[in-house]
């Protein structure tokens, strides 16, 4: 049973084919970030990834023949539960406009995976997307009347990794606390309790660790004085676009900006400092969440491959608990895994309905 997972970052598409829990193939695209910026809207850049996805599978010879699914990285969602969700016309609505305000290219995750489908007459998911949302109650409380909390983070990684360390541990998921992170072009600092996420930073939102392409938390009197003078727009694309590295050294490339610190670039050295001691500050946030019971912190995303930033969150942090880095991430098995199980017919498919996942509180009404 063949099944073509789809990936779009805000840095790159990812793609991979596989056969049952075999990876036949698994290519990985870095977007210039100056073509993407050509793209008024993120559904706008539809048909330039799915261009980019036909190109890697002709060069790699990829043999769809049996193809018996699609999966894509969700997003553009309102809050919803974790799961493997069918793609429909109403979840696919959601995502062209990015109904939960946010413009990231995972909301192309569910389009590309609808259009690859349909070409092939096969079902299209979406698996765990960053919309996914278990909050508890009292994370999701502001101290303005009426604003919620809700977060957006790399579900799928996250649950995918703390499944597969508590895995390693000899125990179930859903009996282990972790403070999990996924350090890539977005940075998701998040509270594990017994299988829930039931807390973590907003990363397209503005909160938690600044990240490559990430602004992250600011006082909220320095925003205002921002958007004043630059505007709304500009302010809103520092939150999960061109803040972080970006604004401060002129790239999303860690490599590059770790490179040009070593050469002796003080702007890079600073923005790689500090976004190390803000992802430290978060995981220690996370680990007072879970009061102090945490089994394991666990490191991915790319930038998990670089020894100086885990020695450094492992000095900062490793008396929390013990932790454990997973460079990259599984968002691919991950995706296929879920397209599988319902395709075996041990899972249900979900069906999404923008329903509510949490009301608030009658006491703070009115
Ligand atoms: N060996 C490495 N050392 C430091 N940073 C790295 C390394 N490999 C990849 N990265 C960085 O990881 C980031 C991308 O992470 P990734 O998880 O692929 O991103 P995304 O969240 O967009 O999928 C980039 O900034 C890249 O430069
Ligand atoms: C929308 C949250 C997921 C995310 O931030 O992914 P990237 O790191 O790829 O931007």
């Amino acid at each position: 049973m063949k099944i073509l997972a789809i990936n779009p970052g805000s840095t790159s598409t990812k793609v991979a084919l596989f056969e049952g829990d075999v990876c036949l193939l698994s290519r990985n695209v870095a977007h210039d970030a100056a073509r993407l910026a050509e793209f008024a809207s993120v559904s706008d850049q539809l048909p330039y990834r799915k261009q980019t996805i036909e190109a890697l599978l002709a060069e790699e010879g990829a043999d769809l023949s049996g193809l018996a699914a699609v999966v894509g990285r969700g997003g553009g969602l309102l809050p919803m539960e974790g799961g493997t969700y069918e793609v429909d016309e109403r979840l696919l609505r959601d995502a062209r406009i990015g109904a939960n305000g946010v413009a990231h290219p995972a909301q192309l995750g569910s389009q590309l995976a609808d259009e690859f489908a349909r070409e092939h007459g096969v079902r299209a998911f979406v698996v765990n997307p960053p919309d996914v949302d278990e909050l508890q109650e009292v994370a999701r409380i502001t101290g303005i009347r009426g604003v919620y909390r809700n977060v957006h983070l790399h579900a799928l990684n996250l649950k995918e990794t703390a499944i597969r360390h508590a895995a390693s541990l000899g125990r179930p998921y859903e009996e282990c606390n972790f403070v999990v992170c996924h350090i890539g072009g977005g940075v998701s600092v998040s509270a594990h309790r017994k299988g829930k996420m039931v807390d973590g930073f907003d990363i397209v939102g503005g909160e938690g660790p600044m990240a490559p392409t990430r602004c992250g938390s600011v006082a909220v009197a320095d925003v205002a004085v921002y958007a004043r003078e630059r505007g709304i727009d500009a302010l809103a694309a520092l939150c999960h676009r061109s803040g972080g590295f970006v604004d401060l050294a002129g790239t999303s490339d860690a490599i590059e900006l770790t490179r040009r610190a070593e050469e002796g670039d003080e702007a890079c050295r600073l923005a790689w400092d500090a976004m190390i001691y803000q992802i430290g500050k978060c995981i220690g946030a996370m680990a007072a969440v879970l009061e102090g019971e945490v089994d394991g912190i666990l490191l991915g995303g790319g930038m998990a491959y670089s020894d100086d930033l885990v020695a450094r969150l492992r000095r900062a942090c490793g008396w929390i608990a013990p932790v454990t880095a997973y460079p990259g991430e599984f968002e691919m098995e991950a995706m296929a895994a879920g397209a599988e199980r319902v395709l075996a017919g041990r899972e249900e498919a979900r069906r999404y309905t923008g329903e509510p996942v949490w009301q608030p509180p009658a006491c703070f009404a009115g």
